[in-house]
């Protein structure tokens, strides 16, 4: 099992928090510096040149930057070395349902974990909010593809059939 972190900034509403309510649940660990998010671990990060792919199964962990959209500052992450950008997939949370790739912080963990093998595990993560399972049913189609991808390279190959 991948182990899963979270770095929080507190720039989006704490109600309204998914990775908090992953934390409650035992999924995931938040830090609240970013100097505290291990160097070796894989970050999801929207802007990366690198899609996900079932070959980054092998990586020591997974980390989401939970922060709000109009604050995120990739910039800040540029030194950590396994960035990944998730392929093309449909977001079903109620802030930004139907926008391709602006997915929450557990849609996007779900996505990778669903991606690299770990499909029970995305299951179990999306049914703690209530559209949880609605995203699975949307993208369905494509994250079947993906995990079923050899590398980055074949996922880009199949991003293309849902753009
Ligand atoms: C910007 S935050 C928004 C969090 C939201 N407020 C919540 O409570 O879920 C979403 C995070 O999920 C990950 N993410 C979302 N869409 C992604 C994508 N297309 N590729 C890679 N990571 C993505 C990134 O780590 C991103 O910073």
């Amino acid at each position: 099992m991948i182990p899963l972190y979270a770095f929080r900034d507190n720039s989006c509403d704490p109600r309204k928090c998914t990775v908090k309510k992953l934390e409650r649940a035992g999924f995931l660990k938040i830090f609240q510096k970013l100097q505290q998010v291990p160097r070796n671990t894989l970050i999801l990060d929207p802007t990366a040149e690198r899609a996900l792919s079932p070959a980054d199964r092998f990586v020591k962990s997974l980390t989401v930057l939970d922060c709000s959209w109009e604050v995120l500052d990739t910039g800040a992450i540029s030194s950590w070395r396994i960035r990944r950008a998730l392929p093309f997939l449909m977001a079903a949370n109620p802030v930004n349902f139907g926008k391709p790739c602006k997915l929450s912080s557990v849609e996007a963990v779900a996505a990778a974990l669903y991606i690299m093998g770990e499909k029970d595990r995305a299951k179990e993560l999306l049914s703690k909010v209530n559209w949880g399972i609605r995203f699975l049913e949307v993208n369905k189609e494509p994250l079947e593809l993906y995990a079923s991808a050899k590398d980055s390279t074949e996922v880009v190959k199949y991003q293309a059939l849902f753009i």
